[in-house]
């Protein structure tokens, strides 16, 4: 049976120390925990003392259908290789969005040293190592980002250019890093008095490791986010790393987490960008953020339709085909 799906994994933990607590000293669970408990219980069949790690809770959660149908149309999340041979012929082959070619612009190492406000700017954050420079190479077709796998490459804030249009400004990343302990102490104020000053800032967005969803470090930063009234969206990244049934509940769990923020933007974005998958989604993101949809996507709506239709003309075909063999039967 599937878990109640308002349930968060911390919630779920609070639930299980609760009813153990309260069934070691013989206590009633609190009203506010009753239905929970019970509910808990049925669905996932825990003994009342049993204790479960995060990584077993993880496992017993259900993944959502229809989530995992999506992924799979946008082929996000890895996945056994037969089930992929099958249904490959009739897919649904997404025309490309194309961002401007960026290029480097400023980089800064103090508040004094940020450009000038001049065009929209959209921020990538996330801890060291997320991909958070590979993603702008991946986003816009180019090399300009330097990118690592040693956590703490990028120390600065840079800016770089598309087309004169927007910016896309890459961070350092907070977390574990190679850098310098003297440098990494002044990356997270830099970062705060970006957030807080720019007034050119349209959205952040908080790259998280799809492997391991919000993690400490990340909530410290959400909350600074709050504080700043910084609008911001979550893109979970590496999703090539992650099988589909679990991507689909780490979407779920992250979806959740933050749903009663009020800065932040609900839909949160998968991304691969070793698979190039969930990156279309994710340019058009970046490109209503900067009010450019107009100028960039007019050509790609038709283009899109025109994809579109091809898929549900293929996939009739394919339908009746399968329908007229079992007639035949
Ligand atoms: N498998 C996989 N690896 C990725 C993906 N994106 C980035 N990487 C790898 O992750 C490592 C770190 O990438 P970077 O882009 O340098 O990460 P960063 O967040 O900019 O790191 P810092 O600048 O150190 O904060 C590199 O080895 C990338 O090849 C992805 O989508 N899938
Ligand atoms: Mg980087």
């Amino acid at each position: 049976m599937a878990l109640p799906t308002s349930l968060c994994l911390r919630q779920l933990r609070a639930i299980q120390t609760a009813a153990s607590a309260n069934h070691a000293t013989g206590a009633r669970a609190t009203p506010a925990f009753n239905t929970s408990v019970k509910a808990l219980q049925e669905s996932v069949k825990l003994g009342r003392s049993e204790e479960l790690s995060n990584r077993q809770l993880f496992a017993r959660l259900q993944a959502d259908p229809k989530t995992v149908e999506r992924l799979d149309m946008l082929r996000l999340g890895s996945e056994k290789p037969g089930r992929f041979e099958r249904k490959k012929w009739f897919r649904y082959q997404e025309p490309n969005v194309r961002l401007p070619h960026v290029a480097f612009f400023a980089g800064a190492q103090a508040a004094t040293s940020f450009p000038k406000e001049t065009l929209p700017e959209v921020g990538i954050v996330g801890r060291s190592n997320v991909g958070k420079s590979t993603l702008i190479n991946q986003l816009c077709g180019s090399a300009a980002a330097r990118v690592s796998d040693k956590p703490g490459l990028t120390q600065q804030l840079n800016f770089y250019t598309a087309d004169n249009d927007f910016h896309l400004v890459d961070m350092p990343g907070y977390g574990f890093a190679f850098a310098k302990e003297e440098a990494q102490k002044h990356w997270l104020p830099l970062i705060e008095a970006y957030v807080r000053e720019r007034k050119t800032l349209r959205r952040v967005l908080v790259l998280l490791d799809a492997r391991h969803g919000i993690k400490a470090n990340d909530r410290e930063f959400l909350a600074l986010l709050d504080r700043t009234h910084t609008k911001y969206q979550l893109v979970l990244t590496k999703c090539d790393l992650v099988h589909r049934i679990d991507l689909a509940k780490r979407h779920l769990l992250v979806s959740q987490e933050v749903e009663k923020s009020r800065n932040c933007i609900p839909r949160v974005m998968l991304v691969s960008a070793r698979h190039e998958a969930g990156l279309n989604e994710l340019r058009k993101e970046i490109l209503h953020t900067c009010s450019l949809g107009q100028k960039y996507l007019g050509l790609h709506r038709k283009k899109e339709s025109i994809a579109q239709t091809e898929y549900l003309e293929q996939l009739k075909i394919y339908k009746d085909t399968a329908r007229a063999k079992r007639r035949r039967q």
